[in-house]
């Protein structure tokens, strides 16, 4: 019996990056967090402390902000291929590589009934994401979005299961259903609009949540992922997180008042957390890893 250094990734993890387009006075701005991580043979390292191998995360960082001044950062998902595959070919140890790009989203402020050309405001939380593995020659690209909250006032109802002893959840025909979406979509090839592509699923997605009518969240969570591998034939699967945002009817018959399901309460915690694959069932499973899942 021996022991071995099993596998093994290594970077530089969110690297802030903004760029400014000053082509011309109206500028555009993109606000990205990128991370990379180095994959190889990096025994050396581990083993003896030996780091020829070993193109340092501050040279990693560097190269992300070079890269974004060399040619437009583009679509997140261009920028990362460009970033993973200057990795794998310009340094010999290294045989993979992958990014992470979570993109923030800005608009311009409007004044005068116009956007600003150089002032702009956070839109919301939500972020556009994508995850790139480089695995050699070949390229995998897992695209998706983060923190899309979305409600609907009624539509949703959860009845029908098991009781036991601890059971205590009454059964509804009627109540909030929110979440806010974090989606991860795996690409079958790398010619893809992303831009395109990534507004057409979003909007897919909102599109099925709002017209489900849901037994459960799990429900919507299928209907979504199935409406979007229906309207693209270039995505292999989608996967979801879904935090059940609850909001309890608030008990005002106390007060001789009635709730006609007009007022709640918003819990913050503990939440349900749904989450599931809608897959195609002809096309092989991927590796967790290509979901920038933590297992690598
Ligand atoms: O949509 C739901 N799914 C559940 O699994 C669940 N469990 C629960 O308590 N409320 C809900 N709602």
């Amino acid at each position: 019996m021996g022991i071995v250094m099993g596998p093994n990734q290594y970077g530089k993890a969110e690297c802030r990056l903004v760029t400014v387009n000053r082509d011309t006075e109206r500028h555009s701005i993109k606000d990205l967090n990128v991370s990379t991580s180095l994959r190889g043979d990096f025994d050396e390292t581990h083993l003896t402390g030996d780091n020829s191998s070993v193109l340092p995360t501050d040279t990693q960082k560097n190269t992300v902000y070079a890269k974004a001044k060399e040619a437009p950062v583009g679509e997140i998902e261009d920028f990362a291929l460009r970033l993973g595959r200057h990795f794998v070919d310009t340094q010999e140890p290294v045989r993979g590589a992958r990014v992470l790009i979570d993109e923030y989203a800005w608009e311009r402020i409007p004044v005068g009934g116009a956007g600003h050309d150089h002032a702009f405001s956070r839109a919301n939380d939500e972020k556009r994401t994508t995850a790139v593995t480089i695995d050699g020659s070949r390229a995998h690209v897992v695209s998706g979005l983060k923190d899309m909250v979305v409600l609907k006032s009624t539509g949703s109802e959860f009845w029908g299961y098991p009781k036991d002893q601890y059971t205590t959840l009454a059964e509804t025909e009627d109540r909030i259903l929110a979440t806010a979406v974090t989606a991860r979509w795996r690409y079958l090839s790398t010619d893809v609009d992303w831009a395109k592509s990534f507004e057409a699923i979003r909007s897919t997605m909102l599109e099925a949540f709002a017209t489900t009518h849901s037994y459960a969240l799990q429900q919507s969570l299928y209907e979504m992922g199935r409406a979007v591998l229906e309207q693209q034939p270039r995505v292999a699967e989608i996967r979801m997180s879904l935090p059940n945002k609850h909001n309890f009817r608030y008990d005002l018959e106390r007060f001789g008042l009635d709730n006609n399901n007009e007022v709640f309460i918003a819990a913050d915690r503990p939440y349900g957390l749904i989450e599931g694959t809608v897959t195609r069932d002809d096309v092989e499973a991927a590796p967790a890893a290509w979901y920038s899942l933590p297992e690598f």
